[in-house]
């Protein structure tokens, strides 16, 4: 046995990161000083004699202003690069750990195939964690019977999956990852009888829960309701002769929904699911998981105990944040679907005070949530009711020793289910604090918020400059050393280098499509113009899509809205760059900075040229997309020619 002085996680340093980036930092900010430097002797010169326009250079300025500034900031994630190891095997004994509850969001099982919310659901119970303190509970946003047919569906399924996984100690938690991944084939007993027996029962039993959830999900969209009471249902067997301690406690919950009762989103579903589990089991710890993201790794919860059972570090953290990956990317991850930016980001973040929440996959501290580590005894019970509203039970579940209403059979006392319909209600946080402060907190869709962190200087430079100039140099410095940087960081993670062009690729688009409008979002919505909004991704695999992806091509079946601003920036850039050719013959390398950062615009961003003008299947940029974008390139030219006589 490990003694008990064996640390439960260990923070390392990664020393080489380190250096390098620091030594970056060190150059790249001297040689952005050196072109802030001409920069405002040019424009002194320029604003003394008016040999050229002003406004372009006062333009470009004004975004290199910002680009430092984002460049600055970004640094912070390269500053203190670390590695977080954890040592589940040295945790105390199962006696010993927290009781945690899972919650699961769904929304719509038209665009959330049952199937696959199950395989999460399924993955959260299978968990490598003693099932008395284990609670799953899904909340249902569509509040429809499709979803909960499918949760007692897999209730009856999960009675073989949870103890066979455990028996034979799976590496794969989710039942559907586990019987398509080749790994399963190594598993530890894979040589026993007994174990190839039981595996073909099991694989027929899934068989037959796939085909019941096919059956169940006819009339999926119609099952939908937008109108409805609070439905509770805690899974239990029916003849209560079978030892319900060896499984977890699987709960649905679909929260009172009215029209015209704003229901916040994904942030209104998990205010309603603490409320609910605080009666019901109240885990002082709770994992967030989409309906998407099942559990990768058995060891996961535990995992997270090795940061909150540490005292030095527990009192310091509010969450655990697991990374994103995803399964079936192609071998041409063209949208940069491994999110590996993100894992750089973290390392650094790691190291300074922690990672920022993405949304889902991380086990937080409900104490964290509620703020509670501050109340003292003695506190107003009216004070209380601001804060959390009317339920005194609720109010109760926040102080220690409570013990929640749930009777061992599973089976909700009147009172209990009195309780819940209150807390599930869609008018029970009505003018609390809780209104003001949480549903804003996890409502705001935070997908696409991070930036690469690599990319910001890209642009830097894109203004006269000849070769020959000493400060062409400073200029050529500032853009290749992010790329040069990009490259180091991409190869010492172990990805190809095709991982640096898609990257580029995603980021540009980002900034052309997402960023512009997330932009004008914020503008609106602090001029009262916007509510908030939010729709949900579809889930459902679409064969057609599935197979362009697969071949690495773009899929370009999106709102227009979105490629309206990319295209005319490409279109803008490819013009520049065709009708300033004559010009580079004429001018020798004056122009050639200028121009070969267009160039270099084309050729990154080739895949739009061909979804505009070459290709001809349904992926395709849309012909209107492609003319309308062409005349607003026309348009910001002309403006452009008339900006530059005045
Ligand atoms: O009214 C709603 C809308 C959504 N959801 C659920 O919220 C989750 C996320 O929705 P999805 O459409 O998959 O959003 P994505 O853009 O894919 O998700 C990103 O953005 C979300 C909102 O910030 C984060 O929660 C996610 O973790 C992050 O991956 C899903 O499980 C939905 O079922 C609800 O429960 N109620
Ligand atoms: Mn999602």
């Amino acid at each position: 046995m490990d003694g008990p002085s064996l640390p439960l996680n260990v923070r390392r340093l990664l020393t080489t990161n380190l250096v390098v980036n620091r030594l970056h930092m060190f150059v790249n900010g001297i040689a952005i000083l050196a072109l802030f430097h001409y920069r405002v002797t040019t424009l002194v010169r320029v604003f003394k004699t008016r040999e050229t326009p002003l406004l372009p250079y006062l333009i470009v300025l004004v975004s290199e202003i910002v680009l430092t500034f984002l460049w600055v900031l970004h640094q912070a994630y390269k500053w203190r690069p670390v590695k977080l190891e954890v040592y589940p095997e040295r945790l105390p004994g199962d006696e010993k750990l927290p009781p945690v509850d899972v919650f699961v969001c769904t929304a719509d099982p038209s665009k959330e195939p049952s199937l696959g919310v199950m395989n999460t659901v399924l993955s959260a119970m299978a968990l490598d964690y003693p099932p008395d303190k284990l609670a799953v509970y899904l909340q249902d946003d569509g509040g429809s019977y499709v979803t909960l047919n499918a949760v007692r569906e897999a209730w009856k399924f999960a009675r073989f999956w949870v103890p066979f996984r455990r028996k034979y100690e799976l590496k794969f938690p989710c039942p559907e990852a586990y019987f398509s991944a080749e790994e399963s084939a190594h598993e530890r007993f894979i040589g026993s009888s007994e174990f190839a027996a039981e595996k073909k029962i099991i694989e027929k039993r899934y068989a037959e829960f796939q085909e019941a959830l096919g059956k169940n999900s006819v009339n999926a969209s119609d099952s939908v309701s937008r109108d409805h009471p609070p439905v509770i249902e805690v899974m239990t067997d029916e003849n209560g002769d079978s030892n319900l301690k060896e499984m977890p406690l699987l709960v649905y919950v679909a929260r009172e929904k009215r029209p015209g009762h704003p229901h916040h989103f994904k942030g209104g579903a998990l205010n309603v699911l603490l409320r609910v589990s605080a009666v019901i089991s109240n885990a002082p710890y709770f994992m967030v998981l989409d309906c998407d993201m099942y559990c990768n790794d058995p060891s996961s919860v535990r995992q997270t105990m090795c940061f909150y059972l540490d005292p030095k570090v527990s009192p310091q953290i509010a969450w655990v944040q697991f990374p994103q990956k995803f399964r079936n990317l192609s071998k041409h991850d063209i949208y940069g679907g491994s999110l590996h930016h993100l894992y750089r980001i973290r390392q650094g973040l790691d190291g300074l005070r922690g990672p920022q929440i993405y949304g889902c996959n991380f086990v937080m501290k409900r104490e964290a949530i509620y703020g509670t580590d501050k109340i003292q005894k003695e506190i107003d019970l009216n004070q209380l009711k601001k804060s959390f509203g009317s339920s005194n039970e609720f109010i109760k579940s926040i102080f220690k020793n409570y013990k929640p209403l749930l009777p061992e059979d599973r089976k909700p006392s009147a009172a209990l289910q009195k309780e819940l319909q209150l807390l599930a209600s869609c008018t029970y946080d009505n003018g609390t604090q809780w209104e003001k402060e949480a549903n804003t907190m996890v409502v705001w869709p935070n997908a696409n918020s991070h930036h690469s962190s690599d990319l910001s200087t890209l642009r830097h430079s894109s203004v006269p400059e000849e070769v020959s100039d000493p400060y062409f140099i400073a200029f050529a410095f500032v853009f290749l050393s992010p790329q040069l940087k990009h490259v180091q960081e991409v190869v010492s993670f172990g990805d190809s280098l095709w991982t640096l062009l898609y990257e580029l690729r995603v980021w540009m688009m980002k900034s052309g499509a997402c960023y512009f409008f997330a932009l004008m979002n914020a503008f609106l919505h602090k001029l009262g113009l916007h509510e908030a909004n939010f729709s949900l991704t579809s889930k459902v695999v679409d064969d057609e899509q599935t197979r362009r992806y697969e071949q690495g091509i773009y899929d370009f079946q999106v709102s227009p809205l979105l490629l309206n601003p990319l295209c005319s920036l490409y279109i803008l850039n490819l013009a520049t760059l065709i009708l300033g050719i004559p010009r580079i013959f004429h001018a020798g390398d004056q122009f050639f900075a200028q121009a070969f950062l267009s160039f270099f615009g084309v050729i990154v961003n080739y895949h739009l040229l061909e979804g505009m003008f070459l290709r001809k299947d349904n992926g395709r940029i849309a012909p209107s997309v492609t003319l309308l974008s062409v005349a607003i390139s026309a348009i910001i030219l002309c403006c452009g020619s008339l900006l530059l006589i005045y």
